[in-house]
């Protein structure tokens, strides 16, 4: 940095800047290089409202609720419905009628749905009850795995390793989760490379992807890059998602930064008035090496309708991040869904009904609050 100059030029907008200098427009176009990130065209949406929903309800959800809800998430274009878990009645009383659920929803051939096994026993029972796709959970949090599993990360590995061997053997896919990749509700912030190093045995185990949890939504876009940086050295972008919990409401930021592929980083702040060749050649240099430079380009993203959700054994988690809020802000990006978010709000009105509460959707609740204002404007017209 030593040859720039010393004033500098605020608060200039991309067309300003590329009309000042335009050596830089000349510059992004040759280097075939945005100022702006790049994000995915197509993000895919895992909804765990029904299972990561539901499952930290203290009053039992009917049996029939959960399968109605189910359905109407089916006809929304969603890609991946977490139907249920097949866990412990005695650990997770919520999902004990997994096989009823299981059974009895109307499944559309354009939807997966994937339901949690956490060891042989439960993947028996899931397959037996016709489940096409499983889900093994380990963390990377030592305590947290024995509070929620029972056993270390390293016997779960083991139990994982059967799990997945068999699945294979049948052909049923496996995802992945790692909770407490942010932050653990036991041991506080966990070390990225220990994250990295879970995610990476699960990846090499079979796991076709794993889905990074924000356990108890902890993360801020600062711990969400840098514990990216370390788990994207080990798998590649394409076999992760993110799961994030909206405690304090970080989960859209996190998500974004997730999402976020190549990205330049400009030193607006290294742009200076009197810029000269010399200093052009010095801040490509900058922008080259990219001191803020970063690929995550995640695209696939794991949300709850209505915001519903938490785990039992991560006491004063909130909600997962709703996916009414997650796909408002996808489509407004122009990113691409497949997903009907009207159909979504519907769904997520009818388990909040259910449930007799409000929606943690943002979006939902805007949405309702417009459709008034829509209707008192038409009485009083
Ligand atoms: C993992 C276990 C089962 C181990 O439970 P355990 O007690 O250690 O198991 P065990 O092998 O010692 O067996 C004890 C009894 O459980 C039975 N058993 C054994 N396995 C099963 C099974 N699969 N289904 C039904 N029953 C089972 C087994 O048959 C035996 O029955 P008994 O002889 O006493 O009558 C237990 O700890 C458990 O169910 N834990 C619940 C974990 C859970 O569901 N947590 C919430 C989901 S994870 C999550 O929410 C995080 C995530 C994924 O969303 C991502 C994020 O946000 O970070």
């Amino acid at each position: 940095m030593g040859n720039f100059p010393t004033t500098v030029k605020h608060c200039l907008s991309y067309e300003e800047l590329i009309q000042d200098y335009p050596w830089l427009a000349r510059w992004l176009q040759e280097e075939k290089r945005a100022l702006t990130h790049e994000y995915p065209e197509y993000v895919k949406i895992v909804e765990v409202g029904p299972r990561d929903g539901l499952q930290n309800e203290k009053e039992m959800v009917p049996t029939g609720v959960k399968i109605q809800l189910i359905d109407m998430l089916s006809e929304t274009g969603l890609p991946v419905i977490e139907a249920t878990s097949f866990v412990s009645s005695k650990w997770v009383p919520q999902m004990a009628d997994h096989t009823e659920v299981l059974q009895a929803i109307h499944r559309s051939s354009h939807v997966r749905y994937p339901v949690l096994t956490p060891n042989m026993h439960g993947f028996q029972d899931a397959v037996a009850a016709g489940a096409t796709e499983v889900a093994v959970f380990g963390s990377a949090s030592e305590t947290f795995s024995r509070k929620n599993i029972n056993c270390s990360i390293d016997e779960s590995i083991l139990r994982f390793e059967e799990v997945i061997c068999t699945a294979k053997q049948r052909q049923i896919p496996v995802r992945g989760y790692v909770s407490c990749a942010l932050g653990c509700p036991y041991e506080g912030p966990i070390e990225s490379t220990k994250v990295a190093e879970v995610v990476k045995r699960l990846y090499e185990l079979g796991c076709y992807e794993v889905s990074l949890g924000d356990t108890i939504g902890v993360g801020t876009p600062g711990s969400m890059a840098k514990m990216l940086h370390s788990v994207m050295k080990e798998v590649p972008s394409s076999a992760l998602a993110v799961h994030c919990h909206d405690t304090y409401g970080q989960a859209l930021a996190n998500i974004l930064i997730a999402l976020q592929g190549q990205h330049v980083a400009m030193p607006f702040c290294a742009l200076y008035t009197d810029s000269s060749p010399q200093d052009h050649m010095s801040v490509t240099a900058v922008a080259k090496r990219g001191p803020r430079c970063s690929v995550m380009g995640i695209c696939t993203v794991d949300s709850s309708v209505a915001g519903l959700g938490g785990c039992p054994y991560a006491q004063g988690a909130s909600g997962n991040v709703s996916t009414e809020d997650v796909l408002y802000m996808l489509h407004g990006m122009g990113i691409k869904t497949g997903v009907d978010l009207s159909k979504v709000i519907e769904a997520g009105d009818f388990i909040c009904k259910a449930l007799n509460r409000k929606t943690n959707s943002k979006v939902a609740q805007a949405r309702g609050d417009y459709s008034v204002h829509c209707r008192m404007k038409k009485i009083n017209t």
